[in-house]
């Protein structure tokens, strides 16, 4: 049966590859551990995977373990009998059980404590799980994908990942290649989230110049694909013209490939004062905006600074700004960025 990949845009030889291996597992019942820097689309894989295995038309469960706190990550997983813990007012059935017959999806796996991971072996090895305060075991058929953005194989040489859950995960590994790996696909990429983001803000379409194509093909994407989506979002609503030009681009882009930025006159701002200045009340009513929300977009506006200045990795975002990294999740979450 042909593959549906629905939504997975690319050409490259590397990605050829790892379709290849796709069509190859998504019928069987392995466990598969998607492997790839942040950004490059490993949720996307695991969907197109669930969608081409005989469970398709059964749950898909997906749970990122790195945006829960450890006390609730439990729960959440396995589910809880009413009185288990002190906010257990009633009996929940955790995400394997939702995912009964179907995929359950573990997200960042590599951020999962490590008493949490024998539980997640016992499930995997012996199809059974427990709920928190629960007295018997049940029987459950579902399917494990797992995804990280870390080295699992450096994790367990460190100690911060079990070994055997390790090899139990990793019975097909599948890599995703990072953007600056898959040559032309920048460009069919970039092209498909220009036309996607003028449709939605009816604008009428965006071409990319010869030169700003080669930029984008040398340009290295540490944020991959995520990263592309973002600046093509942000020139379908800056650039007014009808062909983005080189200095339409983020000077991100020209530092990386060691050029020198070229700025529009337009754009070219007064220099700020020396110091830092504080916002005043006059600031607030020129946004017309209340307290809240001018506090709120200056946060809003210091995660995404962070987010761009760490290339989405959310643990050095989160260092950045002093706040824990399931804060930021939940802060990216409410916003939308996520
Ligand atoms: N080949 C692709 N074609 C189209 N869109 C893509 C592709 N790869 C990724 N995307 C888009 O890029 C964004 C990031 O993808 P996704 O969330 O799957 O990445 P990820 O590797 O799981 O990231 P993280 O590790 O940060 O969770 C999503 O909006 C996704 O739809």
């Amino acid at each position: 049966m042909a593959l549906n990949l629905d939504g997975i845009i690319g050409g490259s030889p590397v990605l050829a590859e790892v379709f290849r291996v796709l069509a190859k597992v998504a019928p069987t019942d392995s466990t598969v551990l998607v492997t790839g820097e942040s950004g490059t689309g490993k949720e996307l894989l695991v969907r197109a995977l669930h969608r081409n295995s005989p469970r398709r038309d059964n749950a898909f469960v997906p749970i990122n373990c790195g945006a829960i706190p450890r006390e609730l990550l439990e729960s959440e997983l396995f589910g809880h009998e009413k009185g288990a813990f002190t906010h257990a007012i009633r009996t929940r059935p955790g995400r394997f059980e939702l995912a009964d017959g179907g995929t359950i999806f573990l997200d960042e796996i590599g951020e999962m404590d490590l008493s949490l991971q024998v539980k997640i072996l016992r499930a995997l090895q012996e199809k059974e799980i427990e709920r928190v305060g629960g007295i018997c075991i049940k029987k459950v058929d579902v399917r494990v994908v797992a995804a990280t953005n870390r080295d699992l194989e450096v994790e367990v040489k460190a100690g911060r990942f079990r070994e055997d859950l390790f090899y139990r995960l990793n019975v097909i590994p599948l890599h995703l290649p990072p953007l600056r790996e898959r040559g032309s696909d920048v460009l069919m990429l970039a092209d498909h989230f220009l036309s996607c983001h003028c449709r939605t803000k009816s604008r009428k379409p965006l071409t990319l110049s010869e030169r700003a194509r080669e930029m984008l093909l040398t340009y290295s994407w540490p944020g991959n694909v995520r990263e592309l989506e973002n600046f093509m979002e942000r020139l379908a609503i800056l650039c007014d013209s009808v062909e983005a030009m080189p200095e339409d681009l983020p000077e991100k882009i020209f530092h990386d490939i060691g050029e020198k930025p070229l700025r529009r006159e337009a754009d070219v701002v007064p220099p700020r004062p020396a110091g830092f200045v504080w916002p005043t009340l006059k600031d607030m009513e020129d946004k017309g905006l209340k307290l809240k929300d001018f506090l709120e977009t200056i946060e809003g506006r210091l995660l995404e600074e962070a987010l761009e200045q760490s290339d989405g990795v959310k643990n050095k975002a989160a260092e950045m700004v002093g706040i824990k990294r399931t804060t930021l999740i939940e802060k990216l979450k409410k916003r939308e960025l996520l």
